[in-house]
């Protein structure tokens, strides 16, 4: 069964100036979906668009076959996470209370926290080398260590769907790989995966369907091994590049042509 669906969706902030038209789009349980597209063309706000945030103003967007203007915000956290593009999270609060907040969909209006919410925060955490930095106030942590924070947020919510903006823009090599080995695992334990990046290797690594945004808010969206060419790329970012294989590591990886 189809989870999230957006059919003939489009979106404009000023009437008038579009940023796209007519995209449509299904996701399945286990799925990664990969969107690819140039900075400015209209990525995070598709991804917003598919959260309910952004309401498009011709189209449908149905989640778990209910549209989703006729779910609750609420209604919506019990099924899809986000990770947002911009991580950097402006509180004192601890990373233990931050991330307790992920289980307030879960919870009633007077409900505390209980030990299996603790207890699968540390989990998490602990999954990423982060346990140690369960009492520190978020402020203290390092801009890569706050956008890992976002992720354990998201997932600590039990998605069925899981949305992220660029989740390894601040990332080390090393957490981008942990990062990466995540979404695939979950990916195979049913959960459906979105993401935006704007490095193509992610797809290869990831082994992902692909969505590609050309400039002129035209998306594209089908197999990898149909959509992750040389032409179609360079097209996409109006710039040379080039699709190399690397026989050791059996995958391609995509290259700037300079
Ligand atoms: N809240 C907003 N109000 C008005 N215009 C906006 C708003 N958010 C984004 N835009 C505009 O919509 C267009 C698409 O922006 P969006 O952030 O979706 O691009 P993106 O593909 O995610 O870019 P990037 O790769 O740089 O993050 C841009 O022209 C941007 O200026």
């Amino acid at each position: 069964m189809t989870l999230l669906s957006a059919n003939h969706i489009s979106f404009a902030y000023r009437s008038q100036h579009p940023v796209f038209k007519n995209i449509s789009l299904n996701i399945n349980p286990g799925e990664i979906f990969t969107i690819l597209g140039p900075n400015g063309v209209g990525k995070s706000t598709l991804l917003k668009c598919l959260l309910g945030l952004n309401r498009p103003q011709a189209g449908k967007i149905l989640i778990n076959k209910t549209s989703i203007g006729q779910l609750s915000r609420r209604q919506i956290a019990r099924q899809v996470a986000y990770v947002p593009q911009n991580y950097q999270i402006n509180t004192n609060l601890s990373v233990m209370d931050y991330l307790l907040t992920a289980r307030a969909p879960f919870l009633n209006i007077l409900q505390t926290p209980g030990r299996s919410d603790f207890q699968l925060i540390i989990t998490q955490l602990q999954k990423v080398g982060l346990g140690s930095l369960q009492d520190k106030p978020l402020s203290a942590l390092s801009g890569g260590q706050q956008q890992l924070v976002t992720i354990i947020k998201a997932l600590v919510q039990e998605p069925q769907l899981l949305i992220l903006d660029e989740p390894m823009a601040a990332l080390d090599l090393n957490r981008q790989k942990e990062v990466l080995t995540i979404l695939k695992s979950l990916a195979s334990s049913g959960i459906a995966i979105v993401l935006t990046t704007h490095l193509p290797d992610h797809v290869f690594l990831l082994n992902s369907a692909v969505g590609l945004f050309y400039p002129n808010g035209r998306l594209e969206v089908g197999p990898r091994d149909r959509l992750m060419t040389k032409e179609k790329l360079s097209t996409v970012y109006q710039t040379s590049l080039d699709l190399v294989y690397l026989p050791h590591l059996k995958r391609y990886t995509c290259q700037l042509e300079i």
